[in-house]
């Protein structure tokens, strides 16, 4: 069997786009995972498969795999190359989509300049509901967001770092630090990645505030590692700022490998999230 793909990005954040519309694809679990260990051929953060959707209203589902082969709830660097995957393919001539994902609806738009700009829902901000267990946990509350601390071990050395805990869909544990060139990103990304207060494990975020609506960004992302650019870490990353009162929103987010701008007017109204969409090459997987 051949698989056509679309190899894209957003922001570095790399991916293997899948039209399951116009290709016969009913993978099993198994199936999907062994594409996975393969790096789904040419190598990718995650793989986002298109289908067409069910729920009333929406246009498509797209399915997010994580390199690691766990299919996860939202990706926000997706989200913009799926809008612009789905126009270049002629699958829709909106410019503005309802999309359905794992974590519900999310609604990108195709902006005049070629950038997308998605409608990312409200965060969650109940860590119960995250999900994040505080068993055994005092929250230390400054502003109003609780910081948790995580004891993490290293070469038995044990360090506590204080994160800020929200899910975009997707689960996300922010700190800030001074630099994040220099942030232990690989060190201790890996050791939240996997803490045992994450039933679901969670994507390690290392926030840089360079000024009130400024951030550098690194993440470690749950089942992919550091990638260059993460959008519901930017997400994430913007609301613990705006949260805590260290940041105004529009956030600029600087990531390794580009730029994003998230804007939220606080507690339960919808992130947005806006980001370049780049299509490099097309392939074909044997499989
Ligand atoms: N690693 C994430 C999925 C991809 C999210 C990221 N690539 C984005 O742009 O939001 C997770 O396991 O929740």
């Amino acid at each position: 069997m051949k698989l056509k793909f679309t190899k894209m990005h957003g922001a570095g954040n790399d991916f293997v786009v899948i039209d399951a519309i116009n290709q016969q694809i009913d993978f099993s679990a198994a199936q999907w995972q062994a594409l996975a260990d393969r790096r789904f051929g040419v190598g990718a953060d995650q793989m986002l498969v298109v289908e067409k959707s069910t729920m009333p209203g929406c246009d498509f589902r797209y399915r997010i795999f994580n390199n690691d082969g766990g299919e996860v709830e939202q990706c926000g660097n997706g989200a913009r190359a799926f809008a612009k995957f789905v126009a270049e393919k002629g699958l829709t001539d909106r410019r503005s989509i309802a999309v359905e994902t794992m974590a519900g609806i999310i609604s990108p738009r195709l902006e005049d300049d070629g950038s997308v700009t998605v409608d990312m829902g409200a965060p969650v901000l109940e860590p119960a509901l995250v999900p994040f267990d505080t068993e055994g946990l005092q929250g230390q509350p400054e502003g109003r967001d609780t910081l948790w601390p995580l004891m993490l071990e290293l070469a038995g050395e044990k360090e506590t770092v204080l994160v800020s805990v929200l899910s975009m869909g997707n689960p996300h544990a922010v700190q800030v630090v001074p630099d994040a060139d220099t942030a232990p990103v690989e060190l201790t990304g890996p050791l939240i990645e996997q803490h045992a207060h994450f039933p679901n494990r969670v994507n390690a975020g290392f926030m840089q505030i360079v000024d009130r609506r400024h951030i550098r960004l690194r993440v470690f992302e749950r089942g992919a590692g550091e990638t260059l650019a993460c959008g519901t870490g930017a997400c994430a990353a913007a609301v613990a700022g705006i949260r805590r009162g260290l940041l105004d929103s529009p956030v600029r987010v600087d990531a390794r490998g580009g730029q994003l701008s998230i804007a939220w007017a606080g507690e339960g109204q919808p992130v947005y999230l806006t980001g370049p969409a780049v299509t490099v090459f097309e392939g074909e997987i044997s499989l």
